[in-house]
């Protein structure tokens, strides 16, 4: 049976193995190496994931367009949020998304609110959240950018929320109803932890707010791409190109277009505006939510998330 590890120096000193298997490692010399060892560098972690800042850069450096999921964390439950984030990964997402659920979602649409519902409800707190984050995001290659309210940071306490996240692997955080004039302090915290704090601005932002928004940025500028809630739309507002155009002269920084995107060819319009991430989340949400179980909603997921991926290929 081959197995496939990353060998490292420390891999072939052998403690006391039961079985032994002979692998050759080139250019390492030849091992024998025990099953009980291989299993043990099999659970370790994959390269650890880049910020997104960096993600975007090395992206960029390829001509290529960031590709980020979001799903609510907790619908249908936890274990299957695992999954689907190792779904997520493999299927090609360059940043994933997750949202904590939370019972006010104000900014989202009858789709993403209800996945909030339903986690609530099977009793997704934000503990929950952290321990599962903490045994998978070792195992992705993408970076997770935390998607919260408010409110549930300030209950935590801002220093407690960001060195928690942090301590789990989260690289970004987005916290779409937060006063511009309130994020000095988080971004304070975030970058003492590392975080990469990304901030939101919409066709209706007056153009000083949004300079000061794409200054205070990090990680990537977050473009709403339409007016309103989250939700799927019919068709991306081509307004979205000029809305581009304009932060692009105010910034360097990458920006990516989310609300309203639910189709590839969505997607590949957005790209070929000059977005560098395009962001979908109701119409991946929706396959998760209304699959009858969620061994079907995985690999509708992953149906999904392969198709919307393409557009971008
Ligand atoms: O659901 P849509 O229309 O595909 O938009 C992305 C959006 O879901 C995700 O980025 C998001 C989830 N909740 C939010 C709240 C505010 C802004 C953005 C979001």
């Amino acid at each position: 049976m081959a197995i496939a590890v990353k060998p490292t120096a420390s891999f072939l000193h052998l403690r006391k193995p039961e079985t032994h298997l002979f692998i050759r490692f080139p250019p390492y010399k030849s091992a024998v190496v025990s099953t009980r060892r291989i299993a043990e560098m099999a659970a370790l972690t994959v390269t650890p994931s880049l910020g997104l800042a960096e993600t975007f850069s090395n992206l960029k450096k390829e001509g290529k367009v960031a590709f980020i999921p979001y799903i609510t964390a907790g619908d249908p439950d936890l274990s299957t949020t695992a999954e689907a984030l190792k779904v997520l990964d493999s299927c090609g997402s360059d940043i994933i998304e997750l949202g904590v659920p939370y019972s006010d979602p104000l900014a989202d649409g009858p789709v993403i609110q209800a996945a909030a519902t339903r986690s609530l409800a099977k009793g997704t707190n934000f503990d929950a959240v952290i321990s599962m984050l903490k045994e998978v995001i070792p195992q992705l290659s993408s970076p997770v950018a935390l998607f919260t309210y408010y409110n549930p940071i300030l209950k935590r306490g801002i220093e407690k929320f960001m060195s928690t996240v942090k301590d789990v692997g989260v690289h970004g955080l987005v916290v779409p109803d937060v006063p511009l004039e309130e994020t000095e302090l988080l971004r304070k915290e975030a970058v003492k932890n590392n975080i990469e704090l990304v901030l939101l601005t919409t066709p209706t932002t007056p153009k000083g707010r949004m300079k000061a928004i794409v200054k205070a940025s990090e990680g990537f500028v977050y473009l709403v791409s339409s007016v309103g809630v989250t939700g799927a739309r019919a068709s991306v507002s081509d307004r979205v190109q000029t809305l581009l155009q304009e932060i692009k002269e105010e910034t360097t920084k990458p920006v990516a277009v989310g609300f309203g995107i639910s189709k590839p060819e969505h997607v590949k319009q957005v790209a070929g505006w000059g977005a560098d991430g395009v962001i979908v989340g109701s119409a991946i949400v929706k396959v998760l939510g209304d699959a009858k179980s969620p061994e079907e909603g995985l690999k509708e997921l992953e149906n999904l998330t392969k198709s919307l991926k393409s557009a971008l290929l």
